[in-house]
């Protein structure tokens, strides 16, 4: 029985495919399935190569354009588009084919197959972005110790044991870390905070479960969820981190605060490291703020904007 397929004569379609993302094992899947679904595929060949294909992809008036990787590639596609402020133009997908794949897990898509299907005839929404200082981000920018336990957890560890590969990390990471000396002013939000500590870590997301006094970042809401986790004893730091991520139990060491402006700054000379989107970068100083509705995604039939 031939199904009708979606009439795709006025949209001009591409996918950007990591081959190496993952356990580096679904190209060949993805061309098969690409070629079905009739999407072009371009591949990335090294770090920093999706950011120009996205480029390309907006040059060649692209409407729909599919990202197949992880969190990683999705970032350089976004940060490609925003530098050439092609965001409004290009609706984008998911088709998960990384490590983690939190975006597409928050997004309520599972498998290569329901990406493609996502790609089809999913909802198109509009999403706020994060930005940090000028590149923006789409699921969460975290510095100290879950930024460390990324790091930590190398691609072999990955490889071997997937998610649980951070928590492994971080259990390593947990002993020797030193904390992040740092001033925090937010403004813009339900309150305001001027804070100046030591702190084990700092969350701001954009679309990300944070634990349960940030609860999952809204990304249709105009406001980054915010955590900042206090130093603390190393024993109750690391029970309250896991505590605070992983149970979402209330740990009183967390301030949880929602706004649209977040300035942090290292007080010593060394630059503060944040994961953007899984990323690393450094910075002197940083200002948070967001992009609202900035981002056209198609979503799965079981997301919900407020997780
Ligand atoms: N051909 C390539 N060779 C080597 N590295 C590449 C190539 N193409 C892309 N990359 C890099 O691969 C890295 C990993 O990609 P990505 O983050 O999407 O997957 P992942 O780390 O497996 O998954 P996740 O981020 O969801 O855990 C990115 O930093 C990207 O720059």
């Amino acid at each position: 029985m031939g199904e009708a397929r979606p009439d795709r004569s006025a949209e001009r379609r591409r996918l950007v495919l990591n081959p190496v993302s993952g356990g580096a094992d679904h190209a060949e899947t993805v061309r098969r399935l690409a070629a079905i679904h009739q999407f072009p595929v371009v591949e990335t060949e090294r770090g920093g190569h999706g950011v120009e294909l996205a480029k390309a992809a907006a040059a060649d008036s692209v409407d729909l354009l599919a990202v197949c990787g992880g969190d990683g590639t999705l970032h350089e596609v976004v940060e490609g588009l925003a530098a050439v402020d092609a965001l409004d133009a290009v609706t984008v997908c998911v088709i998960p084919a990384g490590t983690e794949n939190i975006v597409a897990g928050d997004l309520g898509i599972e498998t290569l197959g329901e990406g493609f299907e996502v790609a089809d005839s999913g909802e198109t929404r509009r999403l706020d972005l994060g930005v940090a200082n000028d590149e923006p981000f789409v699921m969460s920018a975290i510095a100290g110790l879950p930024a460390d336990v990324s790091e930590a957890a190398t691609a072999d560890l990955k490889e071997r044991f997937g998610s649980v590969a951070f928590l492994i990390g971080g259990l390593r990471e947990g002993f020797s870390f030193d904390g992040l000396e740092v001033t925090i002013d937010a403004s813009g939000g339900s309150a305001e905070t001027a804070w100046t500590g030591e702190a084990i870590a700092v969350l701001v997301g954009n679309l990300r479960r944070l634990g349960k006094n940030g609860g999952r970042a809204d990304a249709e809401d105009g406001l980054l969820a915010v955590e900042i986790i206090e130093r603390m004893p190393p024993g109750e730091a690391v029970r309250e981190a896991i505590e605070q991520r992983f149970l979402d139990r209330d740990t009183p060491h967390v301030r949880a605060l929602r706004t649209t402006r977040l300035a942090v700054d290292p007080l010593g000379a060394e630059p503060i490291r944040f994961s953007l989107d899984g990323e690393l970068r450094e910075f002197e100083t940083v200002e948070f703020g967001v992009l609202p509705d900035a981002l056209r995604l198609r979503v799965g039939p079981e997301y919900r904007p407020e997780g």
